[in-house]
């Protein structure tokens, strides 16, 4: 084995081990949300929490994971706060790109998404949306930062049951790119619908810019 293979190992074992841990922290974190526990129970798991959180931070990094791009121009991101694996705030998003183009996710919110008694807060699901958007624009090669985002909310999103968001882009002009995207139940009545304006930054286009 070359230290190469041996190294790349070791970092699979590593990404493996951390996402195991954020599913792990989002396991209790629904749990938290849901729990009905006595006072002096609670405490005493607060207290091991506290001492788990003690191990952790003994050994810490200065920034979440960064994004990466494969060797087949794929883009990874575990850190990130919506399609991270290894950020429990992550649902973690899954999003595909189907052939037809635009961006595709199935997804699942939970307790812990509540805004309103039992819909999800519209917050959670502007971000959902702010990132479907970014992955359509970038999925049509024209990746770029959030400028403006409109929701409109149609209707309230259920948490513990399937709901589906896609996305499409909608316009181009330079380096603005408008796309549309909306988050449907599964039979297909929409949500949520959101717009967003993404300009690719002048940096990215001529790097060294600066921005
Ligand atoms: C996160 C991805 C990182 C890596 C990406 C690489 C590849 C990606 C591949 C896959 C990615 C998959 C998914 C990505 C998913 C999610 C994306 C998450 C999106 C976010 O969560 S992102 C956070 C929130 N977002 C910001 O944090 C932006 C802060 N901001 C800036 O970074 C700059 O402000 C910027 C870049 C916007 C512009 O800067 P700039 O210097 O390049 O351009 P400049 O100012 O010259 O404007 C040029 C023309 O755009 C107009 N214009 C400018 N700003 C406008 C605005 N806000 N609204 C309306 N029009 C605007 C001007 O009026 C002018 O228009 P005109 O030409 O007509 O005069």
């Amino acid at each position: 084995m070359t230290a190469d293979v041996a190294a790349a190992r070791d970092e699979d074992a590593q990404i493996s081990a951390l996402e195991a841990l954020a599913r792990q922290a989002r396991e209790l974190v629904d749990a938290v949300v849901l729990t009905d526990a006595d006072p002096a129970e609670l405490a005493a798991v607060t207290a091991e929490l506290a001492a788990l959180t003690d191990r952790l931070r003994a050994v810490r990094r200065a920034t979440p994971l960064p994004h990466e791009f494969g060797p087949d121009g794929t883009f990874r991101h575990l850190g990130n706060a919506v399609t991270g694996a290894c950020n429990p705030h992550a649902l973690p998003l899954v999003v595909e790109r189907p052939a037809t183009g635009g961006s595709r996710a199935e997804l699942t919110f939970r307790p812990t998404h509540e805004g309103p008694p039992g819909t999800v807060h519209g917050g959670v699901t502007a971000m959902i949306l702010d990132h479907l958007l970014g992955d359509t624009v970038a999925a049509a090669g024209r990746p770029g930062m959030t400028g403006t985002l409109t929701i409109r909310y149609r209707g309230r999103v259920p948490y513990g049951e399937p709901v589906v968001a896609t996305g499409a882009v909608t316009r181009v002009e330079g380096r603005k790119t408008w796309a549309d995207a909306v988050i449907a139940d599964t039979a297909g009545t929409p949500l949520v619908e959101a717009t967003g304006l993404f300009i690719t930054p002048k940096a990215w286009l001529f790097p060294g810019a600066g921005g």
